[in-house]
């Protein structure tokens, strides 16, 4: 029974800022460091041997914490884009009070969690997932189903489209769902890769 766990990288800097980020390649804070090392003192019992992330620093920082806090530095890391943060077009680098102030709570509701509604030269989560889902069910999918248990350090909204796919969540439920920054989620399969089981650290 394979175990596949996600984890949303540590807080980042426009995290602390509240800003919109999206693919702006901004670094961890120091309390996002203390937060993947907490996620890794949390992971220490568990034992994945592959790993993902995206290419954005603040995963791939994320990620290396975990690994050495889990002494795992050698197990093979896989990068890729696919499963990097929702584009936000125009919305990337400006403050999310001063956006809802502006354009009113309904228009921001609807950039921000909405499943269909891209912002300005932005992604809507339905377009990420259909890069997100794809690249896991050819990539990742597959390595489960060979029994590997797998970590992927990636993003708020990537990792909110791959939850639904594996967790059937629907379009009318998504924007209710948010994923806390470095708290481990783990899922249990079983050999038809059904959620036998899906907690969080
Ligand atoms: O700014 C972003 O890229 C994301 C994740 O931090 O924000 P939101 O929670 O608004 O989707």
């Amino acid at each position: 029974m394979a175990q596949l766990i996600i984890v949303r990288h540590g807080q980042s800097v426009w995290n602390l800022e509240n800003r919109f980020t999206g693919m702006t390649d901004v670094d961890l804070t120091p309390l996002g460091r203390e937060e993947a090392k907490q996620a890794g003192i949390l992971l220490k019992p568990y034992n994945f041997e592959i790993a993902f992330t995206s290419v954005l620093r603040r995963a791939i920082e994320t990620l290396n914490i975990i690994l050495r806090e889990c002494d795992k530095i050698r197990i093979p890391v896989f990068g890729s884009p696919a499963l990097n943060e929702r584009h936000y077009g125009d919305l990337q680098g400006l403050n999310k009070k001063q956006t809802e102030l502006k354009y009113g709570e309904q228009q921001f509701l609807l950039w921000r969690r909405s499943y269909d509604v891209a912002p300005p030269h932005g992604e809507s989560l339905k377009d990420t997932r259909n890069r997100v889902v794809p690249y896991y069910q050819k990539e990742i999918e597959s390595k489960l189903k060979a029994g590997k248990n797998i970590l992927i350090s990636a993003h708020g909204n990537s990792l909110r489209a791959l939850m639904m796919y594996m967790e059937n969540i629907s379009p009318e439920e998504i924007p209710n769902i948010t994923l806390a920054t470095g708290v481990p989620r783990v899922y249990e399969f079983d050999q038809d890769m059904k959620v036998l089981k899906v907690f969080n650290l």
